[in-house]
């Protein structure tokens, strides 16, 4: 099959058994779930657009493993121009849903573990990159969306996985068989879960000796025995429910996360892809964590979505002539494109692994995620501010309709001459959902903590710098000699 079209992955959805519990009751079809519905609309574009001669270049690859046209959300990079179509390929899609669209994490999550099963291989001398090579080949055949899963609960902050309380509070290996392993655990925070075909998980954090049996690297399908999926809430997720589609904001599109049990889940060999090497738990951490940071120039797309609906709402307004208000676009700009710079950098400047894959430049991976977790606060407090109160005290699209109060509305909700108020009030919404309701949730807490809090990405800077060079420049022209 090599791609699906949109309505093929529909389909294939359709055939999953998948166990999803929301708002306290089992969903039994998932796919039409109104709440969950447009979170697959977005990942269904990955596969439409996919299909458009438009967009060929940025959402496909060549194999190299098959030599077909695949699906770049399948894709194992082989290039630093690979790395740059892939942040691209992200901002484009954050620009066309106005969310996340949920593909990259598993992305992210191959590419990580086509490097470390290699180096893992390389040093112990075991088969786990020829396994994953022919799981990446079935992964790319049909093409499946993969779930990226590698935040556990962890408990207790403080303590290391085989120092915790309830030994469950980081995924790990119960029983050992003849024909795989039994795993059991969880996966907090998995975006885009249900709209997955497969899961691939890894440990969260490094490892000592101690925790061997948490070192854990597996794929399975989404409906596998033993898995149960509880969706988490976003902020206003119930105007999903109700018929007028203008105060949901974003009308088509949407994303979500769940909390995966793994209740005891059977893991045949041949999908395991590390297993006690705990020494590499670090490596596949930062190299995902890496990847993951690149991805997040999908803000910036939301950032265009989020600046494009700032303008028009100046404009609705009659405010958008006002120096300042021109000012703070220009803001709103240059902190957008300063996202999308770090990304394309980082991108650039990567380099081959041993393994043959194209790994970002990890410092600037960092740079890139750490201002990610501001730009997109900054950028959002702009567009509230020039968007008005009105944004949080609109009454609801049913008042607007009211035979007794809409005529008021209307009349005291009126702007400019030749702006429509119900154009001004979509407007409004989309505003509130990406700075406040369902979207705030990828556009500014997943900016936050996604791809791991900031703190993380500190560590790392610190750790990658060359402080020894910078310090010896500095000596250097100041005319200060030292001994070696
Ligand atoms: C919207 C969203 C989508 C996500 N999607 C995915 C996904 O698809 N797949 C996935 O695997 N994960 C996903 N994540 C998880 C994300 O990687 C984590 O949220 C992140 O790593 C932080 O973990 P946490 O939420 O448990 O917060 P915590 O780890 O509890 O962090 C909270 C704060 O405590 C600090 N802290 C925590 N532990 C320590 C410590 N030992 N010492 C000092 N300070 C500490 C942190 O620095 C931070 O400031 C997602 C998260 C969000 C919010």
């Amino acid at each position: 099959m090599a791609m699906m079209t949109g309505e093929q992955y529909e389909a294939s959805l359709r055939k999953l058994n998948l166990q999803v519990y929301q708002f306290g009751k089992k969903v039994e079809n998932v796919v039409d779930d109104p709440i969950i519905r447009p979170s697959m609309n977005a990942v269904k574009l990955t596969y439409e657009l996919a299909h458009q001669p438009e967009y060929e270049d940025l959402m496909t690859a060549t194999s190299h493993i098959s030599g077909k046209k695949i699906n770049r959300f399948t894709h194992i990079h082989q290039s630093t121009d690979d790395l740059v179509k892939k942040t691209k390929m992200g901002r484009l899609l954050g620009s066309l849903t106005g969310c996340c669209f949920q593909r990259c994490v598993g992305m992210d999550a191959m590419n990580a573990l086509s490097i470390v099963t290699y180096d893992i291989d390389q040093k112990l001398g075991t088969e786990y990159n020829k396994r994953f090579l022919k799981y990446l080949a079935y992964v790319q055949e049909n093409d499946l969306t993969c779930d990226g899963a590698m935040t556990d609960p962890k408990g207790d902050r403080s303590l290391p996985p085989h120092k915790q309380p309830d030994p469950d509070m980081f995924l790990h290996v119960v029983e050992e068989k003849e024909d795989g392993i039994v795993v059991r655990g969880a996966k907090a925070h998995q975006t885009g879960a249900v709209n997955s075909h497969e899961i691939i998980v890894m440990p969260t954090i490094s490892m000592r000796e101690a925790d061997a049996e948490y070192a854990v690297s597996f794929a399975l399908p989404a409906d596998a025995e033993g898995i149960t999926y509880i969706m988490g809430r976003q902020s206003c997720d119930t105007r999903k429910l109700e018929a007028g589609k203008i105060d949901r904001g974003n009308s088509l599109f949407g994303g979500h996360e769940a909390l995966v049990v793994f209740d005891d889940v059977f893991v045949p060999w041949e999908r395991v892809f590390m297993y006690k090497e705990f020494e590499f738990a670090g490596q596949l951490v930062e190299n995902f964590a890496s990847y993951h940071r690149q991805s997040y120039a999908c803000k910036a797309g939301v950032g265009d979505v989020l600046i494009g609906a700032t303008q028009t709402i100046a404009e609705y307004n009659g405010a958008a002539k006002a120096s300042h208000v021109k000012d703070k676009i220009i803001e709103m700009n240059h902190l957008n494109e300063t996202l999308f710079c770090g990304s394309v950098a980082c991108a650039c400047e990567g380099g081959k692994q041993p393994s043959g894959t194209y790994l970002v430049n990890t410092l600037l991976a960092n740079v890139c995620k750490q201002n990610v977790t501001r730009f997109p606060y900054e950028i959002a407090r702009l567009a509230q501010d020039i968007a008005g109160g009105l944004m949080v005290t609109l009454p609801s699209e049913d008042d607007f309709k009211s035979p007794e109060v809409g005529e008021w509305l209307t009349k005291y909700y009126k702007t400019c001459e030749g702006i429509s108020t119900e154009n001004r009030n979509r407007m409004l919404r989309l505003i509130e959902n990406i700075t406040l309701g369902t979207a705030a949730v990828g556009y500014l807490t997943e900016s936050m903590h996604g791809a791991g809090s900031p703190q993380a990405q500190r560590i790392m800077i610190s750790r990658q710098v060359n402080m020894a060079q910078k310090q010896k420049a500095a000596k250097q022209l100041c005319g200060i000699k030292e001994e070696e």
